[in-house]
C-alpha cells in the first residue's frame, strides 16, 4: 500500500506503517492519503484511491460527497488535538483581557534603557487590564474543544453559558455541571463578556456570526478558533468600530482581519503541539491501516462507522454503496449464485451512502469482483484475503 502525505505527519504516526506500507512521491500513486490542512478540493485524486484520513477536526478541505462517490472513505481524528486547541483559547482569553502583547513589545522596546526597572513602573499603567474570574463565557458548539474550554473555564471562577442543539450524550456527560445550557445564541449573544465559537465549517454554519449576532454583543471578546469563514466579516469590522465587539481573537487571519484595528490573530497554532500532533497522526494512521487490512471503518465523516472486527474466514467482501433499496439483496444473491456461503455480516447506513461487510467461508471464485462491482448503487468493491 502506498500512503501519500499531503501535510508533514507526526513521526509517530508514520512509524506504525510497518511492512507492506510505502510513503508514495506522487498523489497518482497513492492508495491513501494523510492530511492536514492541504487543500484537496481542486486535487484530481487517483481512481484507485481508497481512503483519505485528516490528521485533525475540520474536514472542510476535503471535498466529502466527491470522493463518496468515487468510493474513497474519509477519516478525523475527533478529539485528538482538542487539549491542544483548548490551551490556546485560554490564553487568547487572557491576552484580550490584559494587553500582555503591548507590555512585552514595551520591555524590548526598552531593552536599551539602564533605568527600565524605574520607567516601567511609570508606563505599566498603560497595559492595565482586566480579570477573567467572574466574567460570562458563552461557548457556542460543545464538541471535543467546546467542552474541554467550557470545563476549564469554570475551574477559573468563569460563568459558563453553552450552546450546541446537536449535543452528544458522551460530550453532555463530560460537560461540568457548572455550565449553563441555553437555546438559543442569542443569549449568549446578549449576555457574554467572553463568546467562543467551536462549530465546524459547513454550509449550515458559514458566517453564522452575522451582522445580527454581533449587533447583540455588547463589548464582548469573540474568540475564533475554529475557521475564519464562520464570521461574516465585513459585519465584525463594523461591530469593533461601534463598540458591540472589543477584540477578536482570532487563529484563522486572513488578508483582511489581519490588518484589522482590535484583532488579536495567531497563525492557526490551536494544534500546533508535539501531544496533538502525535495523537492525531496516531489516530489517523491507525484508522487507515484498520479500512486498508480489515475493510473496518471508524471515525469516517462521509461513510458509517462499521465493523467486524479482525478477518478470520476465508476471504472478507466490503461494498460501499448507495443508501437505496436493493444493493444488498442484490448482492447475496450474487453470492448465491456464485456458491459462496456469507459466514456473517453487517450493514450500516449514513445519509445517501452505505457500507456493508460479508466474512465469507470460501474464496469467491474468478469475475465476482467485475460483477459485484457493476451492480445497480455500488461505488465500490473491495476483496480482503
Ligand atoms: N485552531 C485549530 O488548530 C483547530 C484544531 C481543531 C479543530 N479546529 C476547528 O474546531 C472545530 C470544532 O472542533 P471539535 O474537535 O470540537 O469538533 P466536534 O465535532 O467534536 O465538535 C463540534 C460541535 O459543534 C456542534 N455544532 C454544529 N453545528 C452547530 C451550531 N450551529 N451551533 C452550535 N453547535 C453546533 C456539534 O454538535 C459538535 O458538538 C473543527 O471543526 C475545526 O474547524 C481548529
Ligand atoms: O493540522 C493542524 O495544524 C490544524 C488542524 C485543525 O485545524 C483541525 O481542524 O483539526
Amino acid at each position: 500500500m502506498k500512503i501519500k502525505c499531503l501535510n508533514p505527519i507526526a513521526r509517530v504516526g508514520l512509524d506504525q506503517l510497518d511492512a507492506g506500507y510505502e510513503i508514495a512521491e506522487e498523489l497518482d500513486q497513492a492508495d491513501a492519503v494523510l492530511v492536514r490542512s492541504a487543500a484537496m478540493h481542486d486535487l484530481k485524486l487517483p481512481e484507485d484511491l481508497l481512503a483519505v484520513a485528516r490528521a485533525g477536526a475540520g474536514v472542510n478541505n476535503i471535498p466529502l460527497d466527491a470522493c463518496a462517490e468515487k468510493g474513497v472513505v474519509v477519516f478525523n481524528t475527533p478529539g485528538a488535538n482538542a487539549n491542544g486547541v483548548k490551551e490556546l483559547v485560554l490564553a487568547g482569553m487572557l491576552l484580550a483581557a490584559r494587553d500582555i502583547a503591548g507590555g512585552m513589545n514595551w520591555v524590548k522596546e526598552n531593552s536599551g534603557d539602564e533605568n527600565i526597572s524605574k520607567a516601567m513602573e511609570k508606563a505599566k499603567k498603560n497595559f492595565a487590564g482586566t480579570e477573567i474570574q467572574g466574567k460570562k463565557l458563552g461557548v457556542i458548539g460543545l464538541g471535543a474543544i467546546g467542552v474541554l474550554v467550557a470545563n476549564a473555564a469554570t475551574s477559573l471562577g468563569m460563568d459558563v453559558y453553552g450552546c450546541d442543539p446537536y449535543l452528544n450524550v458522551e460530550h453532555a456527560l463530560s460537560l461540568s455541571r457548572h455550565v449553563h445550557l441555553v437555546k438559543d445564541p442569542s443569549e449568549i449573544y446578549q449576555n457574554c463578556n467572553y463568546i467562543t465559537i467551536h462549530v465546524p465549517l459547513t454550509e449550515g454554519t458559514r458566517k453564522m456570526v452575522n451582522q445580527e449576532a454581533l449587533a447583540q454583543m455588547k463589548g464582548a471578546v469573540l474568540l475564533n478558533f475554529a475557521r475564519d469563514l464562520l464570521v461574516d466579516e465585513e459585519a465584525l469590522e463594523e461591530a469593533i468600530v461601534s463598540g458591540s465587539v472589543r477584540r477578536y481573537v482570532t487563529d484563522f487571519p486572513n488578508p483582511r482581519t489581519a490588518a484589522m484595528e482590535g484583532v488579536i490573530a495567531m497563525p492557526h497554532l490551536g494544534a500546533s503541539t508535539e501531544e496533538s500532533e502525535d495523537n492525531c497522526a496516531v489516530m489517523a494512521v491507525r484508522e487507515l491501516k484498520d479500512y486498508l487490512e480489515n475493510g473496518n471503518i471508524e471515525n469516517s465523516v462521509n461513510f458509517p462507522s462499521c465493523s467486524l472486527g479482525g478477518l478470520r474466514k476465508a476471504a472478507r467482501i466490503t461494498v460501499l454503496h448507495r443508501n437505496m433499496p436493493n444493493v444488498i439483496s442484490s448482492f447475496t444473491s450474487l453470492c448465491g449464485q456464485a456458491g459462496v456461503n456469507i459466514a456473517d455480516m453487517i450493514s450500516k447506513s449514513r445519509g445517501e451512502y452505505a457500507y456493508a461487510m460479508f466474512d465469507l467461508d470460501t474464496e469467491p471464485p474468478v469475475g465476482f469482483l467485475t460483477r459485484a462491482q457493476a451492480l445497480e448503487g455500488v461505488l465500490r468493491v473491495r476483496i480482503l484475503q
